[in-house]
């Protein structure tokens, strides 16, 4: 069987990185709508007559697309920010919890996870639910993305104006729209601390989070906070965690060590029998972060291979 795939914003940055994992594949046969792809009437009728769409817009554009759909048969995927704390959508991180990826089968409206978010509650939730950290804690989250994570726009800034910086630190007013998604699917109480920065290179991030264990209840070991983290991802095909000896021997990392990839890999820094820790999170912006996890819903919702098109 055939499935027809709508994605709206087909010319984005996100839009453009789906339709390349999907336009391969036999058992789905893209919409497209081309010159015609700002035309109302024309993304009326294929969100309205696509098996599946792939929202890949603005936030205000992305409401406005959901507000149009009137067919109940039909499925859909938001990239935006828009849907990612509402009740009545299903969040898109297979990986997060247990029964997630069988809630996200069974959904007709996903939202897919922000780039950061994904690193950070990758990072975090299993520690809160393992009572490692509690809800109240206050958390730090640093986190650096290449310029592809600003769409068109922020490419265009880098690629071709005068005098891109080669790094910016931003979200100064400490309301980044990613706050409400970080807090609420970690189940943390306080709103995080998110310092984000952008990079003079295209794709890829580290998600950073540091913690002082001696601080924690309990004060737990290095292996204690790997263990939690290595424990949730078992068996995941695209969270790993680094082992121990693995991190132990890197004197550093870089964010583009996953480019083009679904993956995220979890990394525990720190010394053995020491009282602090960096976790860090490695990711491609638009591939676990975007492309790559809105093609890994995809299939889920259409239960097809979950791991189609991806690697
Ligand atoms: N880039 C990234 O790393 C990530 C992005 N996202 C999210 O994905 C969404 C898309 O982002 P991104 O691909 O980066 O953005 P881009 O700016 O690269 O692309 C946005 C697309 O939306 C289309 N568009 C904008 N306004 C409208 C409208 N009113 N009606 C129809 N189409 C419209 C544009 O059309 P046109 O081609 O005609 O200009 C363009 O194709 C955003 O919500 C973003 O937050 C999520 C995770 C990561
Ligand atoms: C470098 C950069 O500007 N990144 C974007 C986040 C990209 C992303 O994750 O998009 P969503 O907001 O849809 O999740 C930002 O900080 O707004």
């Amino acid at each position: 069987m055939t499935h027809t795939i709508f994605i709206d914003g087909e010319a984005g940055t996100t839009g453009l990185e789906i339709r390349e994992r999907l336009e391969a594949r036999s058992d789905l046969k893209l919409m497209l709508l081309g010159d015609r792809r700002r035309d109302v009437g024309a993304r009326r009728e294929a969100l309205n007559s696509a098996d599946a769409v792939i929202l890949c817009l603005p936030d205000d554009a992305a409401k406005e697309a959901v507000s149009m759909i009137e067919n109940p048969a039909v499925r859909v995927i938001d990239a935006s920010t828009a849907f990612r704390v509402d009740p009545d959508w299903t969040y898109g991180f297979a990986e997060m919890a247990p029964g997630q990826r069988e809630a996200i089968a069974a959904s007709t409206r996903v939202s897919n996870p922000g780039c950061y978010p994904t690193g950070f509650i990758g990072l975090v939730r299993p520690l809160v639910s393992a009572g490692i950290m509690p809800a109240g804690w206050p958390v730090t989250v640093n986190a650096v993305s290449g310029y592809s994570g600003g769409g068109k726009a922020m490419i265009a800034e880098f690629e071709d104006g005068e005098g891109a910086p080669p790094f910016r630190a931003y979200g100064m007013t400490l309301k980044h729209k990613h706050v409400p998604e970080m807090t609420k699917r970690t189940g943390l109480e306080r709103p995080v601390l998110f310092a984000p920065a952008v990079g003079a290179y295209r794709q890829g991030m580290l998600v950073e989070v540091p913690l002082h264990l001696s601080a924690l209840p309990g004060s737990p070991s290095v292996e204690v906070v790997h263990g939690a983290l290595a424990e949730a991802y078992a068996g995941q095909r695209f969270v790993e965690v680094a082992e121990l000896e693995a991190t132990e021997a890197m004197a550093g990392i870089s964010p583009e060590g996953l480019n083009g990839t679904n993956r995220m890999r979890l990394h525990v820094f720190g010394d053995r029998g020491g009282e602090q820790v960096r976790l860090v999170a490695l990711l491609d912006n638009l591939g676990k972060g975007a492309s790559g996890a809105a093609v890994q819903n995809l299939n889920l919702m259409l239960g097809l291979d979950e791991t189609a098109g991806l690697n």
